[in-house]
């Protein structure tokens, strides 16, 4: 992978390419990574967009495949140069079971891993989660924390230990010899709570605002922070690291990086509010309106609710045991490592992210009217 721009057009792999972040990293590579010439899209679903990425100079092959099944994976990887694995089942919601969240997140990245190995692709970026490291099961603070920061990471819910383990794959296998004799080189990169177009819980809470007339009702203490990073610069990271992975593989091999820009530490409330109410939306409450208490017995309902309807129907609220207390943990991160390792700098400003955020949302919100 190392002739020039001009000489060598290279074969990337995306998995889960056309997801909220998987969206973004496949257009941000044809708009930003000059030497490519063919992008592969692996999804299980795919997204009826990518046609009309296919009239452009680089070739756009659309693969219709699932992470879990290996030889697809062997197949959709094999003579890629690099891969950008963010196909992974995102749910905090208890829509999927425990099993097949494993399946999915560790199975898969596993899949991917010795795709690579049996393949000799060399190049692997892991979209990972800040949820690797926490909020705990203590509910322990973790302010301004970095790559170095000492934190009791103590999991049970079945998504953060899914990416935990799939991570530690991912940073165990780098150095290990690929076909053709050269090591593989990996790195995985830990996300805070993504925003940007295509966020459907942000749409979802623009939804659920206006079937209130307009008013949403704070649940969460204001003071409690939580670290947010706009989807095109978590997609811009994604594809600064895969393109010096190879020059810069003794120092960024095996290594982890949490995503980050200029988005304000706020509440996960108080920042969603950035972009809903420049729609019509307001939030209620200075602080919130019911005892923490009253919110840990509805969450602990709903779950009860859950468990009881699931032979006869999916009843997946936003409010749960793990979710209220993921937003009532504060969370975030202060680091320059990724900037330091691959020369990483945020490509979108807080103003832009919001601007673009606000103006999706409000597309997004007048046809769901
Ligand atoms: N959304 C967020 O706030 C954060 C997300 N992440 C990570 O980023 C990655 C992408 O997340 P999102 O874009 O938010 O989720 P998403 O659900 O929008 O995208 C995931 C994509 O993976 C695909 N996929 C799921 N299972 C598959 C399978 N078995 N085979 C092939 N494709 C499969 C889905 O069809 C989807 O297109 C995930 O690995 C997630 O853990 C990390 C931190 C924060
Ligand atoms: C109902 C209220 C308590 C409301 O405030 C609940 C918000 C809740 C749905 C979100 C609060 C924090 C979010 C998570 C956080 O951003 C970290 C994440 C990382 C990921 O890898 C995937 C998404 C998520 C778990 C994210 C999910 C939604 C929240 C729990």
């Amino acid at each position: 992978m190392a002739d020039s721009a001009q000489a060598q057009k290279l074969v990337y792999l995306v998995t889960g390419g056309c997801g909220f972040l998987g969206e973004h990293v496949v257009r941000m590579l044809l708009q930003r990574e000059p030497r490519l010439g063919e992008l592969r899209v692996f999804d299980r679903h795919l997204g009826p967009w990518l046609e009309e990425l296919k009239t452009g100079p680089v070739r756009v092959t659309a693969i219709q495949g699932d992470v879990t099944e290996a030889h697809e994976v062997a197949a959709a990887v094999a003579g890629a140069h690099v891969v950008i694995h963010t196909a992974g089942l995102v749910d905090v919601f208890g829509r999927a079971s425990p099993e097949t969240i494993h399946e999915v997140n560790v199975q898969g990245t596993r899949n991917v891993i010795e795709a690579c190995v049996q393949t000799g692709t060399r190049f692997l970026v892991y979209t990972s989660s800040m949820e690797v490291v926490g909020p705990n099961t203590k509910g322990h603070p973790f302010y301004r924390g970095n790559e170095d920061t000492l934190y009791e990471a103590v999991h049970r819910h079945p998504y953060p230990c899914s990416k935990a383990l799939a991570e530690r794959l991912v940073l165990e296998a780098n150095g290990r010899e690929v076909h053709g004799g050269l090591p593989l080189v990996t790195c995985a990169l830990r996300p805070t709570g993504i925003y940007g177009e295509g966020h459907q819980i942000m749409r979802d809470f623009y939804r659920q605002g206006l079937r209130l007339g307009g008013w949403l009702f704070r649940a969460i203490p204001a003071s409690v922070e939580h670290g947010r990073v706009y989807v095109g610069n978590v997609a811009w990271m994604h594809v600064l690291a895969a393109r010096e992975l190879e020059r810069r593989a003794a120092l960024m091999g095996g290594q982890v990086y949490f995503c980050y820009d200029g988005s304000p530490y706020k509440s996960y409330e108080d920042f969603n509010m950035e972009f809903l109410g420049p729609c019509g939306l307001q939030l209620v409450g200075a602080r919130p309106l019911l005892p923490y208490w009253l919110l840990v017995f509805l969450a602990a309902l709903n779950a009860l609710l859950q468990w009881l309807l699931r032979p006869l129907v999916l009843y997946a609220p936003l409010l749960n045991p793990y979710t209220l207390a993921v937003a009532n943990t504060t969370f975030t991160v202060s680091t320059d490592k990724a900037q330091r390792h691959f020369g990483y700098e945020p490509l979108f400003s807080w103003e832009d992210s919001r601007t673009r955020t606000i103006l999706w949302v409000q597309a997004a919100g007048s046809s769901a009217q």
